[in-house]
């Protein structure tokens, strides 16, 4: 049964869902990360929200973790880096809390013009300051957003509704999507000198941070207000403490901190800031909505291999994982057999093509590309999976190709990994025969038809008379039996190929026998 950790506060629905699912769940929350670290080598999966951190020190020791669903958008208490090298997934809920935290923003913004936790707080100390509390209107200002994605464009159509006039600086926002939100494109120096109120919806990336620097303050209208529900780290916090003691900023609404959490801040001092404890994502609804969503999608990764929202990984929907599955044991195997032959000679990978054909073509590739060289790499990389390879392989500059033909031959599927090293390129083909059972079909362009098996020797000779009984008779004399024997030539006489499986492995001396034959060009042990 596989195992789930629920490390951080979830909504008890997601508890729910694991249960039904069939998935062992424990729930244990404030872990210190000593603690943390103590247990989780015990889990296949793990639920977070904001405040477990997942660094490498506890990626290292998560032995069994296969996937981190976060209950919610941002990231950055995961160290992404380190999981894709250790082969785990990373999920996210992109759009279950979006609205909420949108909303957090316009009641934010709404607190801002109308000063209204300081008007609540001194009418409740029986003050009635009626005359202190002069506010500003919503309608006709312009609001800045920066950054126009899930979060942002929501936080748009509201301030539209609100008759706000919206400039919005993205420059991954296009024209088209622009015109269709009811925004104006603006860039960032434009946004900073018009706008009224200014509001961040990037996430916290090394182009993001501290975009609201004290240059880009000092560029603002006087009396801007400013929110930030998005992250800590996008804004000076110094700078904005001395542009709201200066006058020149009017107002800020801070949802998040630089250092979370934030108990104590010069900030808080200020009359015009307020300041909420990392509640965008707190209501019941976005809570349920990211709970249920991770549960799922742990649940169905780790039951199904269905991917959603994974940041390192290429989605595999739940319907079609059923029918990727086959094929990507297929070009798990295919690359392994490829990587182990690149490996006995020159080794070092320079160029892969994989190639579907037929009823392969139609798929989706990503997955299969990534299984592919989880097997290829996998006698270079201890560990390696298809989260971490294609990582691996960009990283080492290994040019990964893929070409696709809707043409059925003899086959009506094949799957064909040529893999580029030296001045070589060794090409194998497979498919799936009856039960999605993979079978290979071509090596080097010799056909042959041979089942997978744990312990094979593959070895290539001269199509002349001699061969086949010396090397039975050398495995007979070694002990090594033959489980399945398959022959496949280029021509009569001519180069020849030679695939056997053996109850067992086939020990070195053994091995160095074989390659000593006559006619033998080369003898390799393959384990998959
Ligand atoms: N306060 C809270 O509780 C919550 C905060 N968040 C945070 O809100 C932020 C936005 O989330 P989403 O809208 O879901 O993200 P998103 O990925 O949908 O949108 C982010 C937008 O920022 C834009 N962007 C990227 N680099 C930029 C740059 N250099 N300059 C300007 N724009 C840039 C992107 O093109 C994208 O459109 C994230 O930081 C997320 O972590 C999300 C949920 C709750
Ligand atoms: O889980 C939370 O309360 C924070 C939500 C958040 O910041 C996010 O989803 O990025």
């Amino acid at each position: 049964m596989v195992k789930v950790l629920i490390s951080d506060k979830l909504s008890p629905a997601a508890i729910a869902i694991f249960k039904e699912r069939g998935v062992e769940v424990d729930v244990k929350t404030g872990l210190t990360p000593a603690e943390l670290r103590a247990i989780i080598g015990g889990y296949d999966g793990l639920a977070i929200r904001s405040a477990t951190k997942v660094t490498k020190e506890v990626l290292d020791v998560a032995t069994n973790l296969k996937v981190i669903g976060r209950a919610g958008i941002g990231v950055d208490n995961v160290d992404v880096k380190s999981a894709t090298s250790r082969g785990v997934v990373v999920m996210n809920t992109p759009f279950g809390n979006a609205i909420t935290t949108a909303e957090h923003a316009i009641a934010l913004m709404f607190a801002l013009a109308r000063q209204l936790p300081e008007a609540s707080a001194s009418t409740k100390a029986g003050k009635w300051e009626k005359n202190r509390f002069m506010g500003v209107e919503l309608t006709a200002k312009t609001l800045g957003l920066i950054g126009c994605g899930n979060i942002g464009s929501i936080v748009a159509d509201r301030a539209v509704g609100l008759k706000m006039k919206v400039l919005a600086y993205d420059p991954y926002l296009t024209e088209a999507r622009a015109v269709q939100l009811g925004v104006e494109k603006a860039e960032l120096d434009t946004v900073l000198a018009k706008a009224d109120f200014i509001t961040i919806h990037t996430p916290l990336t090394d182009a993001t941070r501290n975009i609201l620097s004290r240059e880009a303050i000092a560029k603002t209208k006087k009396g801007v207000r400013i929110v930030n529900c998005a992250r800590g780290g996008l804004l000076d916090e110094v700078a904005l403490y001395d542009a709201l003691v200066s006058g020149h900023v009017a107002g800020a609404a801070l949802d998040v901190f630089e250092v979370e959490p934030a108990t104590d801040s010069p900030l808080f001092a200020l009359e015009n800031v307020i300041a909420t404890p990392h509640l965008g994502a707190a209501t019941t609804e976005a809570q349920e909505n990211v709970a249920l969503q991770v549960a799922e999608q742990i649940s169905d990764f780790l039951l199904t291999g269905s991917v959603s929202n994974a940041l390192n990984m290429p989605s595999v929907s739940a319907e079609e994982a059923p029918r990727l599955r086959p094929y990507m044991e297929l070009c798990r195997l295919l690359g392994a057999f490829a990587g182990q032959l690149t490996q006995a000679k020159d080794g070092v990978i320079k160029r892969v093509l994989i190639e579907y054909e037929g009823a392969a073509a139609a798929l989706n590739h990503r997955p299969l590309t990534a299984a592919a060289l989880a097997g290829l790499l996998g006698p270079v990389m201890e560990g390696v999976n298809m989260v971490s390879a294609p990582v691996f392989a960009r990283d080492h500059g290994i040019e990964v190709a893929e070409g696709s033909n809707e043409r059925v031959g003899d086959y009506q599927s094949l799957v064909r990994i040529s893999v580029t090293s030296g001045a070589d390129t060794r090409a194998v083909t497979g498919t799936l025969i009856g039960n999605g059972k993979p079978r290979l079909v071509e090596i080097k362009g010799i056909k042959v038809e041979a089942d997978f098996a744990p312990h094979m020797l593959y070895v290539t000779n001269k199509d002349k008379p001699g061969f086949i009984g010396r090397f039975g008779m050398l495995l007979a004399d070694a002990g090594v039996n033959i489980a399945t024997f398959h022959l496949g030539r280029a021509a009569e006489g001519e180069d020849a190929i030679c695939l056997v499986s053996t109850d067992g492995t086939t020990p070195d001396a053994v091995l160095a026998q074989v390659r000593a034959l006559p006619l033998v060009m080369q003898a390799t042990t393959l384990t998959f």
